[in-house]
C-alpha cells in the first residue's frame, strides 16, 4: 500500500493474568492502514483494542512483532507531531481552565495550531474560561480531543472518544470529526457504539481475543456478516425454507420472515413467481455482524475483503 501510515506485523503483547499465567492480550495482529483511511476498531471488553493502540503509539513495547508509523518508529512520528491521540486515561489538571490547559500543552509543540482554532474545532469556545474540574465527562473528552489536534496531526487515534458524552454531544463530536476527516487525515477510533462505526468508519476492524476477526470496508462487513431479512405474507402453497437463498425462517401470525444474503433475488422471486404480499426488506446491521462474528464464531474470517489476513 502506498503512503502507509500504520504497519503492524505479527504484533503480540503478553501479560500475566491474576493467577500469574501468561496470555496474549494482542495475539498476532497484522494490519496496514493507508493515508486518509477512517477506521473503526470494534471489539468486546478486553478484546485488546487499547493494548493495540498503546503499541501503535509507542506507549507499550510489543512482546514480539513490529509496528511502524509513517515508515518509522511511533516515537519518531509523535516527536514530529504527526500523531494525535485521545486516550481513555490521560490526566487533565483539574484546577486549570480549559484555555490554560490547551495553552500549556501548546507550548510543548513546535508549531501548534492557534488557540482559537483549536477551541473552535473542539467546540470549547464557550467553555474556555471554565475550570477543568467543573467540566462534565464529555466536555473533558473534548479537551483531550483539543490537545490531540494541537499539532495538526496526520493521524488521529481515538480510544473511545465519546465515552461519557450524551447522544447530542456525540452527534456534535462526529460532525466536527467529519471536518477533520475532510482535510485528509487518517483516523483510527475504537468505540463501543457500533452505530458510530457504521456511520463514520469506511473500514471496520473487529478484534476478538487479541486477534483481528474481521477487516474490511464497512458496507461489505455489514452485508457479508449480517444477512438481510425479507418478510412477507406467503400463499399457503409456498414453502419458505425452499425459496432461493433463504438461510432461516421464522413465522409470526400470517407473516413469514426469512434471513438471506441475497435479498434482492429473493424479493424478485417472491414478487414475480409467487403471490407474496406486503413484502419488506431490512438490511442486517453492523451490530448483528459484530455479535455474529465476535460471539458465535470468534475465529470466523471475512471473505470478500482485500484486507483480510
Ligand atoms: N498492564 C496490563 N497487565 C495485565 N493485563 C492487562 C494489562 N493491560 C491490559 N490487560 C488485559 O489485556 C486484555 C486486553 O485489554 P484491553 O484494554 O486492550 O482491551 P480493550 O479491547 O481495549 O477493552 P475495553 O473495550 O474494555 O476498553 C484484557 O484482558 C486486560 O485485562
Amino acid at each position: 500500500m502506498n503512503n502507509t501510515v500504520i504497519e503492524a506485523q505479527g504484533l503480540i503483547k503478553s501479560f500475566k493474568d491474576g493467577s500469574g499465567r501468561t496470555f496474549n492480550a494482542v495475539d498476532g495482529v497484522n494490519v496496514e492502514v493507508g493515508s486518509g483511511e477512517i477506521i473503526g476498531l470494534l471489539g468486546p471488553n478486553g478484546a485488546g483494542k487499547s493494548t493495540l493502540i498503546d503499541m501503535v503509539l509507542g506507549l507499550t513495547k510489543p512482546s514480539s512483532g513490529t509496528v511502524r508509523t509513517f515508515g518509522g518508529t511511533p516515537h519518531q512520528a509523535i516527536a514530529h507531531g504527526r500523531i494525535g491521540a485521545v486516550l481513555q486515561t490521560g490526566g487533565l489538571l483539574p484546577n486549570l481552565t480549559v484555555r490554560d490547559t490547551i495553552r500549556m500543552i501548546a507550548a510543548t509543540h513546535r508549531n501548534p495550531l492557534p488557540l482559537d482554532t483549536v477551541l473552535d474545532q473542539a467546540d470549547l469556545t464557550h467553555l474556555a474560561d471554565r475550570k477543568v474540574v467543573k467540566c462534565s465527562g464529555g466536555e473533558q473528552q473534548r479537551i483531550r480531543f483539543a490537545l490531540a489536534i494541537l499539532s495538526s496531526p496526520d493521524l488521529l487515534i481515538l480510544d473511545e472518544p465519546t465515552s461519557g458524552m450524551d447522544a447530542n454531544a456525540r452527534h456534535t463530536f462526529w460532525e466536527s470529526m467529519k471536518t477533520q476527516a475532510s482535510s485528509g487525515r487518517t483516523i483510527v477510533f475504537a468505540t463501543h457504539y457500533i452505530e458510530e462505526a457504521q456511520n463514520f468508519a469506511q473500514r471496520i476492524i473487529m478484534v476478538g481475543n487479541g486477534r483481528v476477526v474481521v477487516d474490511g470496508p464497512t458496507d461489505d462487513v455489514r452485508a457479508h456478516a449480517a444477512p438481510s431479512q425479507v418478510s412477507a405474507v406467503l400463499p399457503d402453497d409456498v414453502e419458505a425454507s425452499s425459496l432461493p437463498g433463504v438461510q432461516s425462517v421464522s413465522i409470526d401470525g400470517d407473516r413469514t420472515t426469512m434471513t438471506t444474503d441475497q435479498s434482492d433475488e429473493l424479493a424478485r422471486h417472491l414478487l414475480t413467481r409467487t403471490g407474496a404480499t406486503g413484502l419488506t426488506i431490512s438490511a442486517g446491521s453492523l451490530e448483528d455482524a459484530f455479535l455474529a462474528l465476535t460471539t458465535d464464531r470468534p475465529e470466523a474470517s471475512f471473505a470478500g475483503s482485500d484486507h483480510t489476513h
